[in-house]
Order: C-alpha cells, then structure tokens, then sequence
C-alpha cells in the first residue's frame, strides 16, 4: 500500500463540512475546525469544496482528502463528479481526493476521473456503498474505499448505523476499506477498526454541532 496511506492505518480522519444552510458555512471557521481536529489528534482531514480546501490547507500540512459537492441536473452523483473538479483539488494540495464510485449514472467514466487524479499526483478514495462497487474501483485503479455511500444509494442498506454488514462484507473479499458514515461515538470509531477498517473518517460527530444538538434534543424529547 502507498506510504501515505500506510500513514493513516488505525487513525482517525475528521471529516470538517458545513452544509450550505450551516451558521458554520465559512471557510475561516472551517479551517478553525481543521485545526481543533488536529490538536484533538487527527490523522488526517476531509475537507469539501475549494474555498476550503485552501483555507485549511494554508494552516495544515496533514493529509488531505479532498472533495467537492456538486448538485447537478444531469446525475445523481454529487461528491466529485467530474475530472475538472478532481484535478483542481489536486492541484489545490490535497493528497488524496475522494470521488463518488458508486454505480450510478455519470457525467464522465470512473476511469477517466482516476487517471486525471493519479496524472495530478493524487491518490483516489473512492466512496462506494456496496461490494461490488468497491471491487469495481479497485479493479479501475483505485487506492483506497470508503464505505462513505453505504445507505445513501437508492440499492444500499438504508441505515441510521455505520453499515457493519458492509465492513465484514468488504473484509471477507480482502478488500482494505476506509470506515466512513455515521460512526458516531468513540467506540463505534474503535469497533470499525476491529471490523477490517483501514482507517475511519469521523465527520458529524465532532464537527456538526447543529446536528450533534438536534441528536441531544430528540433524546431529551423522548425522556
Ligand atoms: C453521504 C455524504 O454526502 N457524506 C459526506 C461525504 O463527505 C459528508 O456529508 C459526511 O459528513 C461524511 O461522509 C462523514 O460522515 P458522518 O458525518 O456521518 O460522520
């Protein structure tokens, strides 16, 4: 496995975005984010769009993975759907840039958005939400999987966990996955890892108050 990647074994990536409608929607705050995530112990940090990507690269020199979220007419695909869009968060410094893998129809073949990343220095994370998706990627060149799509493809296991069937699936085939999607607590971080993840990529969690608050409200609700 490439040596970068080799670095994030058994580690934690925070995964820092802010939705549109978010009072954190600022590339300032997020890069705040970024750098709490860092002296929290971060391996590593998931990072969406440009405007952010620069913001934290400028205060970081811990790996990147990039991505950005494009709302299109023309495809449900929305994490990373074109080469452009990859290879600009490439050039931008992103180490590795993550692109939906899944088996959705595309603007641009999956082929072609892997070379443009790999021709621009960067490694691929491809986000899938089945099996098979994973295998595919692998097969057209990926470097590593995230199971990041388990649960938001129309075919996937809907779910308000972390896809642990998925994980034991991907690790059965020998599949090295990055756990991503709803790991919610420590130990659900912890438990991925005993489940065959190379890494985890914690986002809501740690850098969605607002969503974090509404988890606390529907408890106490329920009280
Ligand atoms: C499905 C999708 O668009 N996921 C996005 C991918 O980058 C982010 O909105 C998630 O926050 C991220 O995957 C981390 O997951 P969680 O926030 O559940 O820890």
């Amino acid at each position: 496995m490439n040596a970068l990647l080799n670095s994030l074994k058994g580690q934690l990536v925070v995964s820092c975005q802010a939705n549109p409608d978010s009072p954190l929607r600022d590339p300032y705050i997020i890069s705040r984010l970024a750098l709490a995530a860092v002296k929290g112990g971060a391996a590593g940090l998931r990072i969406q769009g440009f405007d952010d990507v620069q913001a934290v690269r400028a205060v970081t020199d811990l790996p990147l993975v990039g991505l950005t979220k494009t709302d299109r007419d023309d495809t449900d695909v929305y994490i990373t759907p074109t080469r452009t869009e990859a290879v600009r968060l490439a050039e931008l410094g992103c180490e590795i840039v993550a692109l939906d893998a899944t088996r959705r129809p595309r603007p641009e073949p999956l082929a072609d958005i892997f070379r443009a990343i790999h021709d621009a220095g960067a490694l691929v994370m491809a986000d899938i939400s089945t099996l098979e998706e994973a295998q595919q990627a692998y097969d057209l060149g990926a470097d590593i999987v995230g199971t990041t799509l388990a649960g938001y493809t129309p075919y996937s296991r809907p779910l308000s966990t972390p896809d642990w069937a998925l994980m034991e699936e991907l690790r059965g085939a020998g599949l090295a996955f990055i756990a991503e999607g709803r790991l919610n607590t420590p130990a659900e971080a912890a438990q991925a890892l005993k489940s065959g993840a190379h890494a985890v990529v914690v986002g809501s969690a740690i850098t969605r108050p607002d969503v974090v608050t509404g988890w606390f409200v529907e408890a106490v609700r329920q009280s």
